[in-house]
């Protein structure tokens, strides 16, 4: 698991190791960090670091000083630097080290020509004490920019603790951050690049928000044993599709499919398209008639009426572990006495998009998603799994996932389908709910980038990539 911390924590953290460390000695070691990750920037754009040409956009606080300070290591290495001075002041050490060590210092107005001819460019603009968008002269001179840009702790622009972006902002190649992981670096991966974290010394415990390694889903994935049958490793039950929407129906059993080797049962009214696609689905009309099962994926395709209802609330009713999607998550919203059957203590997971989140909550989930996600969390004591560009997994414990995605493919009709289908059969395997969903959060994207492969892909592509997703994730153990 990856910790990620709110800047209210890292500056605690950033104070009880000033208090035990040589004046300077963090920023030494935050822009010794820095000043490595930026010829290595150099050298992968250039060929070369010596004789290349760095421009520092440099703020008035300790962000524009970690700059300054990288540039000044970055002078041992040959490299000509200039730094462009916003703001009123400068960081005084980092600047009086930076011209000692042979930099150029010049002002925000003769910025546009040297930042013309950079080979990179570092944004020190602002860093964890950072609000609202980039001022105007900031957002000019970034403007302007043409090379790579390496973000000092992060892109300046971008809120700290929720990523959100309401105006100019730097979009880095590469972002050097220090101590610890921040909510931007995982909430606004498109904003930060790649993302490299510089070890200072922080001492940090309890994260705020947490990121699933490939090694954590790798452990806590289910496989059957030798004891094992196709009954005891989770019966998975899916109520999805329609005779409208066959296809939902295919996609999510399919999806259980290909996440389990334990046994799909399929009700609805596509059981004749599903047994097509799916021969080793057993499908019945209804979920009375479905038989014994583990979890539900209920949802997908369904509609939103009378019979819809009856289905939700005929599923939340069997005390059994439900991943509510798509057409139940309006069901819940707007006739919410279908809770009325579930037992409190019986996991429930809920996977809004955007517009559901609103329909559950009558509002939207706004630019702090994390925040959004918990509030709904805790609302209808289920795990909330907000579906987005970055997926948002809270529990109602106020645990919060998060999920960053490789690319956007995934945003294509059914992909939600499919993320029912996996996360059904986690639940039915027994897993915690909040890790199940954290999990189906991130074997989807996997399977995503493996079916797209930087091309379009399809939701049918989609499901038959889980295996491959699964099987990369599963060859760390071996
Ligand atoms: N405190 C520490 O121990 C360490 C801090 N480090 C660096 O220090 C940074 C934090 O430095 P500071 O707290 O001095 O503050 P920043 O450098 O983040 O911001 C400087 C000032 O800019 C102003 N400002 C806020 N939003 C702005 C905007 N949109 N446009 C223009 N100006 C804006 C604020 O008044 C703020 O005080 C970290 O991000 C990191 O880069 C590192 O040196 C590592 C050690
Ligand atoms: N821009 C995006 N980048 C990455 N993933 C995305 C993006 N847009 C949507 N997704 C993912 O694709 C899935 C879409 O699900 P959903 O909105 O229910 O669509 P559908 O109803 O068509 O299946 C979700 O898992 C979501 O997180
Ligand atoms: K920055």
């Amino acid at each position: 698991m990856q910790g990620i911390w709110t800047t209210e924590r890292i500056r605690e953290a950033e104070g009880r190791a000033f208090a035990v460390t040589p004046d300077g000695e963090l920023m030494r070691r935050a822009s010794f960090g820095l000043s490595v990750q930026i010829a290595d920037v150099l050298a992968e754009h250039t060929g070369t670091v010596s004789g290349r040409r760095v421009v520092l956009l440099a703020g008035s606080g300790d962000n524009g000083g970690d700059a300054l300070w990288a540039g000044a290591f970055l002078r041992r290495r040959g490299v000509a630097v200039t730094a462009v001075l916003l703001g009123s002041r400068a960081h005084e050490a980092g600047l009086a080290a930076l011209k000692r060590a042979g930099g150029r210092v010049v002002s925000a107005e003769d910025g546009p020509q040297w930042i013309a001819r950079a080979d990179v460019v570092v944004d020190g603009i602002v860093g964890i004490s950072a609000s609202g968008s980039l001022r105007p002269e900031a957002a000019r001179l970034v403007s302007l920019v043409e090379a790579p840009i390496v973000a000092v702790d992060l892109p300046s622009g971008v809120d700290p603790d929720t990523g959100a972006v309401d105006g100019p902002a730097v979009r880095a190649t590469r972002t050097v951050t220090f101590g610890a992981l921040k909510p931007v670096h995982a909430l606004a991966p498109s904003w930060c690049g790649e993302v490299v974290l510089v070890d200072i010394g922080l001492e940090l415990t309890d994260p705020d928000l947490q990121r699933l390694d490939v090694a954590d889903v790798a452990a806590a994935w289910p496989v059957p044993g030798p004891e094992d049958d196709k009954y005891s490793q989770g019966v998975v039950g899916v109520a999805a599709g329609s005779a409208t929407y066959p296809g939902a129906a295919v996609l999510t059993a399919g999806a259980a499919v290909r996440a389990t080797a334990g046994m799909v049962r399929y009700a609805g009214h596509a059981a004749d398209v599903v047994r097509a696609q799916w021969p080793e689905v057993i499908a019945t009309g209804t979920v009375a008639d479905a038989g014994r099962v583990q979890a539900w994926a209920v949802g997908p395709g369904i509609g939103i009426g009378s019979e819809g209802r009856d289905v939700v609330r005929y599923v939340l009713g069997q005390g059994l572990p439900v991943c509510a999607d798509a057409d139940a998550t309006t069901i819940i919203a707007k006739s919410p006495e279908v809770l009325d059957a579930r037992d409190p203590d019986t996991p429930l997971v809920l996977t809004p998009h955007a517009g559901e989140y609103e329909r559950l909550m009558g509002r939207k989930p706004g630019p702090d998603r994390v925040t959004a996600a918990r509030e709904a969390a805790k609302k209808y004591n289920a795990v909330v799994l907000l579906k987005g560009h970055v997926t948002v997994v809270a529990a109602p414990d106020g645990r919060a996932a998060v999920n960053t995605p490789r690319g956007a493919w995934l945003a294509t009709p059914g992909s939600g389908d499919v993320l029912s289908g996996l996360l059904g059969s986690l639940l039915a395997a027994g897993l915690d709910p909040w890790l199940a969903a954290a999990m189906a959060a991130h074997v989807h994207s996997l399977a995503g980038a493996i079916a797209a492969q930087n091309a379009p892909t399809s939701s049918s592509a989609l499901v038959h990539a889980i295996p491959e997703a699964i099987r990369s994730i599963r060859s760390l153990l071996s």
